[in-house]
Order: structure tokens, then sequence, then C-alpha cells
């Protein structure tokens, strides 16, 4: 048995109808797992489930050997981070990280030691005294960081920790987070909505679809081998056609292409594999937009919209122009039905 496991887990709000439906998640100890997906996909809804906040309405959850799914929150050992900080406005940094081992009436010498060694681990030595309002939003978020890992708890639940924050911190702080988790060995499930965040911080990713798991992967797989179209689509795949009788098929038509495995039943392209310029096929520019080396395409073609590149000595065609591009086979993502 895993050291988390939910297990054809259902949940829901009131009458209305279930959010999410029959979920298995096993996490093994010390692993960062992250639930990543559109919003209304049921990432916080899980999350509440686990600490406690929602009842389930079927299915179990295990942490650690022990049955949780009707333990109150505050008898699960679980730690929570939030978007907001929710910080004691009065209390410094020091006691704003005490306070859960205060409550647990740790001996003064002991919880002493325990803060200082946690307030050091999330880079924040020296700020001991300083209230949250003289703190920057990332030195705050660390001090939620420092006062949720203080306590020890057996799982640590992070929902959209870092979107307070602008993109150089939260780049910033990942990295920072990923190596806290990896120095104390927490065990982490992290809800996020950005893949580039899911992807960099992971051991393994959770994708999620109107309440159902789509794929379970290390973000190597789910970058490079998306199982299935919605999760070719959140990894980047924005050309995706149906396949069949060797023809693609778009929301406008079709076009042939040869040389894709047998029983595909769906092609995909990331926009910088769609080469615009040459190839045997044909669009009109709707938009190009300069990225510094390449422009980026958006064409009407017999398919449908298209995207694609041009490295941007040769990018000289302008909306309205017609080009030639190539759905190069070799490269396609090919997905089986
Ligand atoms: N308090 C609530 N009462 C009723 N329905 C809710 C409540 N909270 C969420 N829902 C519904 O449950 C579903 C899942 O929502 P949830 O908040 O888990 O999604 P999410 O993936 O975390 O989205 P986001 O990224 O926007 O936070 C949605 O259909 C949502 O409308």
């Amino acid at each position: 048995m895993s050291y988390l496991n939910l297990q054809q887990v259902a949940l829901g709000y009131g009458n209305a109808r279930t959010a999410v439906e029959g979920l298995d998640l096993a996490v093994e100890r010390g692993e960062l797992i992250s639930l990543l997906g559109p919003s209304g996909c049921g990432k916080t809804t899980t999350m509440r489930a686990i600490a406690g906040l929602i009842d389930l309405r079927a299915g179990r959850i295990t942490l650690d050997g022990r049955d949780i799914s009707r333990l109150p929150p505050n008898k699960r050992d679980i730690g929570l981070v939030f978007q907001s900080y929710a910080l004691f406005p009065h209390l410094n940094v020091f006691d704003n990280v005490a306070f859960g081992l205060r409550l647990r009436k740790v001996p003064a010498a002991e919880l002493r030691q325990c803060v200082e060694k946690v307030i050091a681990a999330v880079g924040l030595a020296g700020f001991e005294a300083r209230l949250p309002a003289q703190m920057s939003g990332g030195q705050q978020q660390r001090v939620a960081l420092a006062r949720a890992i203080v306590i020890e708890p057996k799982l640590l639940l992070l929902d959209e920790p870092l979107s307070n924050l602008d993109a150089k911190l939260r780049v910033q702080m990942r990295a920072e987070l990923r190596r806290i988790q990896r120095e104390l060995g927490i065990t982490m499930l992290y809800v996020t909505h950005d893949q580039d965040e899911a992807l960099a911080m992971s051991d393994r990713i959770v994708v999620m679809n109107s309440g159902k798991i789509e794929q379970l992967d290390t973000p190597e797989q789910l970058f490079n081998a998306p199982r299935t179209r919605f999760v070719a689509n959140f990894m980047g795949f924005e050309n995706l056609f149906d396949y069949r009788d060797g023809q693609l098929h778009g929301a406008a038509g079709q076009l042939p292409l040869a040389g894709l495995p047998a029983g595909t039943a769906c092609a995909g392209w990331r926009v910088q594999q769609v080469q615009v310029g040459s190839g045997p096929y044909a669009g009109r520019v709707l938009s190009r937009g300069f990225l510094g080396e390449h422009v980026e395409y958006l064409l009407q073609t017999a398919l449908g919209e298209v995207r694609g590149m041009a490295p941007a000595a040769l990018a000289s065609a302008r909306e309205g122009d017609t080009v030639h591009f190539d759905l190069p086979a070799h490269e396609a993502l090919a997905l089986a039905a």
C-alpha cells in the first residue's frame, strides 16, 4: 500500500452533481505530486477532501497506513498552505511559525530549536522579529510554509501557493520549494493550473479534467507522450486533428497525410513543429506574432486553423498572404482511439 491512497473517491457540494468521481490516487512517501488542470476540474475539492474540510460521498482515504476518511481535520496530521498567506498580522515571524508548536505545548527550548531550524530552511534567518506587513509577498509565503512544516505533518497540501507572486519570484520560489521539500523529505500535494510550474517541480503530475484523472505520469512522459487529446492540448500540442483513411480531419475539412502509425485516430503537433514557409500544404495568414528569433503564424487552412512558426529571417509573409506549410508525419504525436 502506498503512503497516501485515495480509493474510488467521489466528492460534491450540497445537492449539486458530483464534482469529483471515482478518483484513485496513490502517492509514495517523500513524493511531490502536482494536481494540474483547468479551472473547475476539481483540484481544490480533492485537496479539501484530503484535508477533511469536506466529506466524502464515496470511497476512502488512507495516510501512512491509517484510514483518515472520517477523521476531523485536526486529527489528520496534514499541513496546509494556500494562496493567501493567512499569517497572524500582529505576530512576528518567530511567533507565527511557533504557533502550532505552542498549541501542542512543546517545551520552550525544543520549540526555539525547531522554529529556528525551519526559519533557516526557508531562507528567513535574521527575519525572526519582523511583522508580516514588513515583508514582501514571497517572504510572507515562506513564513506560511515554515508555519506549516514546523509541526512535521505527514502530508503537506499546497493550493496555488505562488499565484499571488509576480512571475520572476514565482520561478524562484518554485525552485526553493522543491529544495525544501527534498531537504526535509516532506510528502507534498501541489495544486496548480500552470503547467510550467507542475513540470518544473513535480515527481509526478496528475492531470485532471471534469472531476476525473486523465493521466498520472512523470513530467517527461506527460510532456513527450500525452495519452489523451485533452492532455496533449494541455501540454502544448495546439494542432490536433482526427485521423482516418489517410486523411487529417479538422473543423473546416480534410488534408491527406501518409506515414502515421497504423491505428492512429488523432495526430498532434506543437506550434514549433509546424514549419511555415515550405511544405506540401497551403494556408492564408490570419495573424503573425514576432517572438524574437521566430515568428508565430496563425493560418487558415483546408483543415481549419493551424498554428506554425518560421525563423524570423525567413518570415516575410504578412496577414492575408498565402504560405506553404508542413505537418511532418515523423514528428507527429499519434494517439490511438
Ligand atoms: N463551495 C462550493 N459549492 C458548490 N460548488 C462548488 C464549490 N466549490 C467548488 N464547486 C464546484 O466544484 C467543481 C470543482 O471545483 P474546484 O474548486 O475543485 O476546481 P479547481 O480545479 O480547484 O478550480 P480552480 O483552479 O478554479 O480553483 C466546480 O464545478 C465548482 O463549480
